[in-house]
């Protein structure tokens, strides 16, 4: 029998029951056999790379450790997700990244290199006004909420005028390709050009706001929860047609999100984020069929699941504040495997271990011996 994860209304099916979902991008994206064998080459360079970016929110009173030594690269035409709860820093890291950030923000360390037109560029160390053409032309962004995405009293044709505008694409050159982009996100250009934003659905928004970001034929667009405040059956439509576009475009994501389905969906790679910091990195199909790190397992073990007898296990306890880390791992008071020297000294690093990098000491010594004894 055909896997459950197998058919196109099952974007995001119970990921606990269906290890196989990764087939399913597979399946979608297969059609261009060229651009697979290109992105599967590791010489090329990452479109974007992120390097020990720290980020932190100072008020009089207190500091807050929103980002802390975030690492992770997103290859041509893949897809890498960032996945952690509400409040880990997942919007802080996207914000750095765009040269976004509110003035309450410090970048404390950190690069963030984008790669476009075979020519790396540090954006953190770019002036505002050099970092406003590459934002859109290079590197876009989809903010968290459609709503606040778009300007309520604009119309969608005013959108896209003002981004053109704002990077000399001439008007008609700009508006073909806006009819074209929306058509491709399954918009009607004709229907929808002329409405305002309260006028459309919340889907409807999330795809203008997707064709908006592919207006100036951005390298990698970051997606800060793509679908998140939209029902189940529309996050599945537009999850696929970000793949869609992918397929047809060659462009990356970073895409944010707390819903580990989302990421299994739509992802090559995974980093789960912990309290501001990275705790696991690796490949999708990995870290969903055999997380190591003991949050990324906890994630997975709260999942819904319609297939499985297994009941959804919320995480117990509460994440940290960011303004009051605990010492030692910052997942310590929460994780079920702790031992005394979790609790001291620094937060753990991460280790390369079966393939992909773990911040959990106690998980690597525990794979260590059960390996040593087989
Ligand atoms: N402008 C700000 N000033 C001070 N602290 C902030 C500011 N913005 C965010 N924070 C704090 O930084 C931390 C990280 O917030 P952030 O929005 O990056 O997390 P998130 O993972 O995107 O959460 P969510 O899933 O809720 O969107 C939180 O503790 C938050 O309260
Ligand atoms: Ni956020």
């Amino acid at each position: 029998m055909e896997p459950a994860c197998a058919g196109r209304r099952h974007l995001l099916p119970p990921i606990l029951s269906c290890t196989d979902l990764p087939v399913t991008r597979r399946a979608i994206r297969s059609a261009s056999k060229e651009r697979e064998v290109m992105s599967s080459h590791d010489q090329l360079p990452a479109v974007l790379e992120v390097a020990d970016l720290s980020v932190e929110y100072r008020d009089h009173s207190r500091t807050v450790h929103a980002v802390t030594g975030l690492s992770l690269a997103v290859g041509r035409g893949k897809t890498l997700a960032l996945i952690g709860e509400s409040g880990c820093g997942k919007t802080t890291a996207a914000l750095a990244i765009l040269g976004m950030l509110p003035a309450s923000a410090t970048v404390v360390s950190g690069t963030v290199t984008v790669t476009a037109e075979a020519r790396p560029v540090n954006l953190l160390g770019l002036p505002a006004r050099e970092l406003r053409m590459m934002r859109w032309r290079h590197i876009a962004y989809v903010p968290q909420g459609s709503i606040s995405a778009l300007n309520p009293i604009q119309t969608v044709s005013r959108h896209f005028r003002q981004t053109a505008q704002a990077h000399n694409l001439a008007r008609r050159v700009a508006e073909a390709r806006a009819y074209d982009l929306l058509a491709a996100v399954h918009l009607d250009p004709n229907r929808i050009w002329t409405s305002y934003p309260h006028e459309l659905s919340g889907g409807q928004r999330q795809r203008v706001s997707i064709a908006m970001a592919m207006l100036l034929e951005p390298a990698v667009i970051v997606l800060d929860e793509p679908t998140t405040a939209l029902d189940v059956l529309t996050q599945e439509a537009v999850l696929e047609t970000l793949l869609e576009l992918q397929e047809a475009t060659g462009v990356s994501y970073l895409a944010i999100t707390h819903d580990l389905a989302v990421a299994s969906a739509v992802a090559d790679r995974i980093v789960t984020m912990y309290a501001g910091r990275p705790v696991e990195d690796g490949a999708a199909e990995q870290v969903v069929a055999e997380p190591l790190h003991p949050y990324t397992r906890a994630l997975l073990k709260s999942m819904p699941s319609v297939d499985s007898d297994l009941a959804a296990e919320a995480i117990g306890g509460h994440p940290p504040s960011l303004a009051a880390l605990p010492a030692g791992c910052s997942f310590h008071p929460r994780c079920a495997i702790a031992q005394e020297r979790c609790r001291e000294a620094g937060h753990p690093e991460l280790i390369a271990i079966r393939g992909r990098q773990v911040a959990c000491p106690v998980t690597v010594d525990r794979i260590g011996s059960a390996e040593a004894t087989a």
